[in-house]
């Protein structure tokens, strides 16, 4: 017995026209895709009646914080993968900044089973660079990819070294593997929260300037360069480490980059002057100006996918002050609707380039096989209702983390079905 979803809107990505159609899951595969929107073999199946809403493949979010082991009173991975859930996203990939870091093939193992037994969608893990991130000594990539790495980064803390750094582009390299990179020198950060710019300013703060972002991305194409890795680098926020990474695709460099949603939506001058710690992340919200280089960025193919870079911490953390208050904001729950409404309904996008952008593009650069809505792939699949407007509400939220600065924002685009390999893992409740 299969499932038929019937009735939904199906996007053809040629034309970028919503059409009635209805698709039939087998086994965990989807096995028919028609234009009729009441199919007449249903019979001997389940039916789902999607009421004309957008079935789409499931979101993929490349770069997500579940905080086990170490730190669950943050977020669990039965926690996480709930809210991804309930933002519509099917696969996702965690960092392994836990406590302790996903250093060793044990702790990567934990990670994968407990996502086996608890996890409500598709959970992969990065490994790390170096041993504990303290940037000095590789770990055994060779054996972390055999327990299942699809990458290695110190995600939380700049690789320091150039010498470590080429080293661990060399090995990757010779795994296939890429390498993912948070990009930030130590020596310019300054013990600050915010970017140098006018909130700082105003208020007295120090800030962190772009260049120690731009400075990583540059030393490391050219080490990308020499070794033929594949070098991503993560949630990527200012103009010149744009112009940098367009320079490395220019010169062929198997160079590639993503966005998060509050870096095209917010910016310095957003924060509110109450200096609350829910708009404190890192890299810290840019300049308007940087703001419009990673829209264009995300447009003109530089930036080749958006991810949440969901960093779930509690509200007694966040409550300790900007300075004090870990960075990190929330993401899975509010990133398709904030997208949808703010670009899509608002017509700057077409509704095929943001799904582009969290389905077949990541699914591509790390060579996944989901992402595609066709006959033969994984059924992982979201039904997502793009004209009802709700509010943005903490309480509603299934991740344990509450620190978002997008409280209050009201939007539509918001998911009510997630199905993985053919199963419901998630559904609105009116
Ligand atoms: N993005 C953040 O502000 N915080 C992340 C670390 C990181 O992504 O660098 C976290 O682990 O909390
Ligand atoms: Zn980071
Ligand atoms: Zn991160």
């Amino acid at each position: 017995m299969g499932i038929w979803i019937t009735g939904a809107k199906l996007l053809n990505s040629s034309t970028n026209e919503l059409k009635y159609g209805s698709v039939l899951v087998e086994q965990g595969i989807i096995t028919k895709i028609t234009d009729e929107p009441a199919p007449t073999d249903l019979e001997g199946h389940e039916v789902i009646d999607a009421k004309g809403h957008l079935l789409s493949p499931g979101l993929i979010d490349m770069h997500v914080h579940f905080r086990e082991p170490g730190y669950e009173y943050k977020e669990t991975i039965a926690t996480g993968t709930r809210a991804a859930a309930r933002g519509g996203f099917t696969t996702v990939a965690c960092m392994p900044n836990t406590n302790p870091v996903i250093d060793e093939p044990e702790t990567l193992r934990y990670v994968y089973d407990k996502a086996a037994a608890e996890g409500s969608v598709r959970v992969l893990s990065y490994a790390c660079i170096t041993k504990g991130e303290q940037g000095e000594e590789l770990t055994d990539f060779a054996a972390l990819k055999q327990a299942g790495a699809i990458g290695f980064t110190d995600d939380g803390v700049g690789v320091q070294s150039a010498k470590v750094m080429k080293d661990a582009m060399k090995l990757a390299a010779s795994l296939d593997l890429p390498i993912v990179a948070h990009c930030e020198d130590a020596s310019l950060v300054v013990g600050a929260a915010v970017t140098e710019g006018e909130f700082a300013k105003r208020h007295g703060l120090k800030g962190i300037p772009n260049e120690s972002e731009a400075i990583h991305v540059g030393r490391d194409i050219l080490l990308a360069e020499t070794t033929g890795v594949h070098y991503h680098v993560c949630h990527i926020s200012t103009e010149q480490s744009i112009r940098l990474v367009r320079m490395g695709k220019e010169l062929g460099v198997k160079v590639t980059t993503e966005v998060c949603p509050h870096h095209l939506l917010l910016s310095d001058e957003d924060i509110p002057d109450t200096m609350d710690a829910n708009w404190k992340m890192n890299p810290p919200l840019r300049s308007p100006r940087d703001v419009e280089a990673c829209i264009r960025g995300l447009e003109d193919g530089t930036i080749d996918m958006i991810v949440t870079d969901h960093a779930p911490h509690s509200a007694e953390e966040k409550a300790r002050g900007l300075d004090a208050a870990p960075f990190g904001i929330t993401g899975l729950e509010t990133a398709f609707p904030l997208l949808y409404t703010k670009f899509v309904a608002s017509g700057r996008w077409t509704l095929g380039f943001l799904l582009e952008k969290m389905t077949t593009i990541p699914a591509e650069v790390f060579r996944l096989p989901y992402g595609r809505l066709e006959t033969g792939a994984p059924a992982d699949l979201t039904l997502i209702d793009l004209d009802t407007e709700r509010v943005v509400r903490e309480e509603e939220f299934l991740s344990k983390g509450k620190n978002t600065p997008f409280v209050g924002w009201k939007l539509k685009g918001w998911p009510i079905m997630t199905m993985v390999d053919g199963k419901v893992v998630w559904q609105h409740q009116e």
